[in-house]
């Protein structure tokens, strides 16, 4: 079953939403974004998280210090570094996470092989670091041979597209930001439908 994550979360009833429609992972935007958040209102966002379900805190090239804070001010569960940051910094903050690489071309994704832990391939931002609500050529993904690690797919998904995209490319999760906003605010129908369309794609396959 393809898992899902739900990012850029700022408020308690979309919070509320994505749990009630059984996401597997919420993210918390740390980094400059018109989704950031402090770790105090993501601290109070995630009081309505069962355990089940991981926190996962989005950071672009913050400190080893910085990471550490927020992750046990939240608390979180995974960091997803959505910046520079190399795999022997990743190593040195030791917390378990996702990598994320903007996928233009088959190097981008070549570039996952040096990190040892989950890749989230993505489309390159365009405002800030990640959440353009783009896609980027999933057959980039097969035609760079990646299919011996579980990865993470981003980058425009929405509900009308995330069946193909599960059936092209196989990701062990689906990550979502833009594809449930309206007017760039998250919506709570579309947060459930595209949940339910990932748990019926998913189960079909
Ligand atoms: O969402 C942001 O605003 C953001 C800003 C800076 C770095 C990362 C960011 N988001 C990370 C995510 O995990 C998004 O869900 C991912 O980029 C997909 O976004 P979208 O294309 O909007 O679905």
């Amino acid at each position: 079953m393809t898992k899902v994550k739900i990012c850029g979360l700022t408020e308690a009833r979309h919070v509320q939403a994505a749990v009630d429609a059984d996401a597997d992972a919420i993210g918390f935007v740390f980094a400059p974004s018109r989704r950031q958040v402090s770790a105090d209102h993501a601290a109070q966002l995630a009081i309505h998280i069962p355990q089940s379900v991981l926190k996962v805190g989005v950071f672009v090239n913050a400190t080893a210090s910085e990471i550490h804070e927020i992750y046990e001010a939240v608390p979180l569960d995974i960091v997803q570094y959505h910046g520079d940051e190399t795999p022997e910094f990743i190593e040195k903050v030791g917390l378990p996470a996702f990598k994320a690489f903007s996928i233009k071309d088959a190097d981008d994704v070549h570039r996952a092989a040096a990190y040892h832990v989950t890749p989230l391939f993505d489309a390159p931002g365009v405002e800030f670091n990640g959440g353009s609500g783009t896609t980027f050529n999933w057959d980039i993904l097969k035609a760079a041979g990646f299919q011996e690690r579980p990865f993470i797919l981003a980058g425009g998904l929405n509900a009308g597209n995330v069946g193909k995209a599960i059936a092209q490319v196989n990701p062990v999760m689906v990550d979502v930001s833009s594809g449930v906003e309206i007017e760039k605010r998250k919506d709570e129908q579309l947060i459930r439908e595209f949940i339910e369309t990932v748990k019926l794609k998913s189960e079909e396959r």
